[in-house]
């Protein structure tokens, strides 16, 4: 009653600062929300350690990488297969399972797509429910297990076999964080790896890691419970092949024979040359073995993943603590690459077999280098055999 005019209007400016401030509250909310949604809180800064953190950035095949192979997602269909999605939230499973695959299409083939060309649409699809990928239960890790060797072994034979595991999931390209990128931070490694859902395995390969002698201590710093794999072959053919991939950079290369040998006469063997070095796997385990016991490791053989894909990937499998999914309905031996491929998944017409860069033929070198080099590392396969409690058979 009686209120003056002078009350009337403090009255009102009070209701119009309480408008005000439910607006206010409204658009903050809002804003906040719009942000989570679009992934942007991601942005944020978090801690180094954090396992549970999200990123927006998908699937990272960076351009700085040397290799820019883009990653292959390789889901075939395992009718009723038990997997973590069963475990964690099916449909959200199932959804980002196909958003991977349309991803895969996009991605197979060498030298193909990488992530920044894939199409707006398509990224859209990666959306679960409406809500972009970034907000569901997924969030980037640091590697629980790493091949982290040896360069030619079949290393990536062997990732994109593990990549049909749905528990499993893998950066494509390779990192090259323990030996050229360690000073950009465990930040930066770890924003470059997919997302996973709990109970998923994060998975890279580099591997001149093997070789590095700052890997270990590096890798330590991390995670001294990183399981390390590594894939050996025998030294000779190793050190061809690696030869065989720098001549077709650099086609003016010396011959074989004259990098291999420091003298022809003598038949010494030039251990400077880094195709050479790199066979001496002993020498490099003993390095490894300063920082992680011997249980970390698996040795997979680079032969037996050629001749027997399925059985060696059942012993990958059972190391990582994985269901053994990956098995020998996968593979089939293809007659013109030479080497075992991946059977096409359903609604997929996308070759499965490695790039023209994986399998390729080798110059003719002759017997008596062969031999020399052959004599050469025996000693250091012996002691191999020794240390690893494995014969890989190469003598
Ligand atoms: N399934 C399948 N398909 C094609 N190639 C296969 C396969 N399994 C193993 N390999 C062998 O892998 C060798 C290349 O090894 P990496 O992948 O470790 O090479 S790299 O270090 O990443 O450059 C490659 O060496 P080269 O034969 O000398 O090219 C192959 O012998």
């Amino acid at each position: 009653m009686g209120c003056s005019v002078g009350c009337r209007t403090r009255l009102n400016f009070g209701k119009a600062l309480s408008k005000v401030s439910v607006c206010f509250t409204m658009v903050v909310i809002f804003t906040y929300f719009f942000y989570c949604f679009t992934g942007l809180c991601d942005s944020a800064p978090r801690q180094m350690f954090d396992h549970h953190t999200v990123n927006r950035d998908y699937d990272v095949s960076d351009r700085t990488y040397d290799n820019l192979r883009p990653p292959a997602r390789l889901y075939p269909h395992y009718p009723g297969a038990p997997t973590l999605w069963n475990r964690t939230d099916t449909s959200t499973g199932a959804a980002l399972h196909r958003a991977d695959e349309q991803v895969a299409t996009l991605q197979w083939v060498e030298g193909g797509l990488l992530p920044q060309e894939i199409p707006e649409s398509t990224k859209e699809n990666l959306a679960v429910n409406g809500i972009p990928m970034s907000n569901t239960f997924e969030s980037k890790k640091f590697p629980q297990a790493i091949i982290i060797g040896v360069k030619k072994g079949g290393t990536r034979a062997l990732l994109e076999f593990l990549r049909i595991h749905p528990d499993v999931r893998a950066v494509g390209a390779e990192p090259h964080f323990f030996d050229r990128f360690y000073e950009k931070g465990l930040e930066w490694y770890r924003n470059l790896m997919p997302r996973t859902l709990e109970g998923q395995i994060t998975m890279e390969k580099t591997p001149s890691y093997f070789v590095t002698k700052e890997a270990p201590r590096r890798l330590c710093t991390m995670n001294c419970h990183t399981k390390l794999i590594v894939v050996v072959r025998d030294p000779v053919t190793r050190a061809v092949s690696d030869y065989t991939q720098t001549l077709s950079k650099q086609p003016g290369l010396p011959s074989f024979q004259s990098l291999a040998l420091k003298n022809t006469s003598t038949g010494l063997v030039d251990t400077s040359w880094s195709a050479v070095r790199i066979g001496l796997y002993a020498k490099h385990l003993e390095n490894w073995l300063q920082h992680f016991p011997l249980s970390h490791f698996l040795f997979v053989s680079g032969e037996r993943l050629v001749s027997d894909p399925a059985g060696e990937m059942g012993r990958v499998q059972d190391f990582l603590g994985l269901k053994r999914v990956v098995s020998d309905k996968h593979f089939y031996f293809n007659q013109t690459k030479g080497f075992p491929c991946l059977k096409k998944p359903e609604g997929s017409s996308r070759p499965r077999c490695l790039g023209k860069s994986k399998g390729r033929p080798h110059p003719q070198i002759s017997p008596e280098v062969l031999q020399r080099l052959r004599d050469f590392y025996r000693p250091f396969n012996l002691r191999f055999y020794r240390m690893t409690g494995q014969d890989f058979g190469w003598d």
